[in-house]
């Protein structure tokens, strides 16, 4: 029997958004993206890792694009699901589901956008490295930069906010097994955005590892230019 101490690494790649708010012909996951349909970046990343055992990729069980692309480089370690549901949590935890008897209980998963497809291997080795050490795990994320505003109805300023200790939120977030599938079961009657959410709704304490921008969700059109450039020009 493993303990918590030799858990494995899993990757989870939840793919099964429409993009709405990109407006492309396709779900944003497919866009090209240096030559690539974005997807590609985010499970090259993960699956090159050698701290990665295997690649859970969710796409939409009506999904007619994920067939037209050759997968065969990752054959060793990608494992597609046919399981997205209408929202984001749904497809992790229908993912969760599916995985859950190749994985142990304890074994960590890293749930990742396809929408991020620029992470760095040195971002990624600081998750693994800073979550992985601590008893719950943890996400990357950003410090907030900028100076924040809080609004009325017709978008006039009511208050500035204090941006002391807040962060912005990023993937992958990396939690037990488990834990995560009992805190998504848990937040079933509300939507939570990321899988952070769900863990602090049971009481634990995420550990937030720093990350930077260039870790950021293609979400609009202009997105596609910033993400081909660091794509482009990468640090590692
Ligand atoms: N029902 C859903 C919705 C989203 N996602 C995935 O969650 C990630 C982050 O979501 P987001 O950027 O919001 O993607 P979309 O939902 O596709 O975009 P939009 O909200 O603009 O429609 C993406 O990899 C997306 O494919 C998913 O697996 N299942
Ligand atoms: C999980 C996430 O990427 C963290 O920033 C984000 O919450 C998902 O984006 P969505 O637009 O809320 O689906």
């Amino acid at each position: 029997m493993r303990t918590a101490n030799m858990a494995d690494h899993y990757a989870l790649i939840p793919a099964a958004g429409n993009g709405s708010r990109m407006g492309g012909k396709r779900p944003k996951q497919y866009l090209d993206l240096a030559g690539k349909p974005m997807i590609y970046h985010a499970l090259r990343r993960l699956a090159g890792s050698p701290r990665i055992r295997r690649v859970y990729v969710v796409i939409s069980p009506a999904d007619a694009y994920w067939d037209d692309y050759d997968w065969r480089e990752f054959a060793s370690k990608l494992s597609v699901l046919r399981c997205g549901g209408s929202i984001r949590a749904d497809s992790v935890r229908n993912g969760l589901v599916a995985m859950a008897s190749e994985v142990a209980e304890n074994d960590w998963v890293l749930v990742h956008d396809a929408a991020r497809p620029c992470l760095s291997a040195a971002q990624l080795d600081r998750l693994l490295d800073e979550a992985g050490s601590d008893p719950v795990g943890g996400l990357l994320a950003m410090p907030v930069a900028d100076t924040l505003k809080r609004a009325d109805t017709s978008r006039h300023v009511c208050t500035t906010e204090p941006r002391e200790g807040l962060w912005q939120a990023q993937t992958p977030q990396m939690f037990r097994h488990v834990m995560l599938l009992h805190a998504l079961h848990q937040m079933r009657d509300t939507v939570p955005t990321d899988e952070a959410r769900a863990i602090e709704a049971l009481g634990h304490r995420p550990l937030l590892v720093a990350a930077d921008n260039s870790n950021f969700k293609v979400t609009y059109p202009r997105d596609l230019y910033l993400a081909r450039l660091i794509l482009e020009n990468p640090d590692d």
